[in-house]
């Protein structure tokens, strides 16, 4: 487990349960003994995995009928948020619900370049800022255009945080103080393991959000992350991402992710 990324508390936690379902017990067979140990790690992360509700951005949005719906997206450098607001315009798309981009990294101009290439490929508009400019006031345009365009959701994109960078830490929260997002999605990068953790905890003292997208997950990560994230810091993630594919973005499943955990 723990080369699987999962933490050592909830390890910990795993085996602790592990222990009261076999203390005391007599088992005839080793093959029972397997499949006791086996059905009781299972049953110990189901139980973490559904610990907190699903996020479904759909049914949220449509919950919510509030108009338009914000959704802001962060995390640190390179993992993956552009390529996740992509996808999830995509998804909005499918289902019918219309959405506006807010370019609001105007940190690194290459950002602003590899939206407008996305967002021209799936005919959504886009709110660009200036490099250097205030992403506050990208975000701001952009809700009042969705406003006045009649558009169901904005999607703001932002400069990538490393998460010891106090400057853009506080950029983040006046973004957030000005768009009023109805969610903050944390993007993750399975690859980055235990890193993934320390990230988690420090947008959540910082900044706070309310789920959990994670990336990369087609890359060789078993995603223990997942595990850490529901019981530590009571987390939900919401959606994988798994490939650099428009539609590569999937609803997070514990049955599947069980099974892929188990896998080896
Ligand atoms: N294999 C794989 N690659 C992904 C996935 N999501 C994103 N990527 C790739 O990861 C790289 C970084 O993605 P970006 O979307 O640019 O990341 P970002 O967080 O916006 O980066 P910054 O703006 O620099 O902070 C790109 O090469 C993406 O194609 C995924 O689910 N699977």
């Amino acid at each position: 487990m723990l080369e699987s990324d999962v933490s050592y508390e909830v390890t910990e936690k795993i085996l602790d349960d592990l222990k009261n379902v076999l203390v005391g017990k007599k088992v005839q067979r080793s093959e029972d003994l397997e499949k006791l140990v086996i059905n009781s790690l299972k049953k110990s992360i189901e139980e973490i995995l559904t610990k907190n509700q699903r996020i479904d951005i759909i049914e949220e949005i449509r919950r919510k009928n509030k108009k338009p719906y914000v959704i802001v997206f962060f995390g640190v450098n390179g993992v993956g948020k552009t390529t996740t607001i992509a996808k999830v315009a995509y998804m909005l798309k499918k289902n019918k619900l219309s959405c506006i981009i807010s370019a609001s990294d105007t940190f690194r101009a290459a950002a602003q370049e590899q939206l407008s290439y996305h967002a021209s490929k799936l005919e959504i508009p886009l709110v660009k800022g200036k490099y250097g400019g205030d992403p506050a006031a990208v975000a701001f345009d952009a809700i009042n255009s969705a406003k006045s365009r009649n558009i169901d959701v904005v999607l703001i994109d932002t400069a990538g945080r490393m998460h010891i960078d106090q400057d853009l830490v506080a950029e983040l929260k006046r973004i957030v103080k000005i768009a009023k997002p109805d969610l903050r999605i944390l993007v993750l990068d399975s690859l980055a393991g235990n890193d993934a953790l320390e990230q988690a905890k420090y947008f959540e003292e910082n900044v706070g959000y309310d789920a959990v997208i994670l990336t990369k997950v087609d890359a060789d990560a078993k995603g223990g992350i997942i595990l850490s994230l529901a019981y530590e810091l009571n987390k939900p993630v919401a959606y994988l991402g798994i490939g650099q594919d428009y539609d590569s973005l999937i609803p997070f499943d514990a049955e599947w992710f069980i099974k892929r955990l188990f896998s080896s």
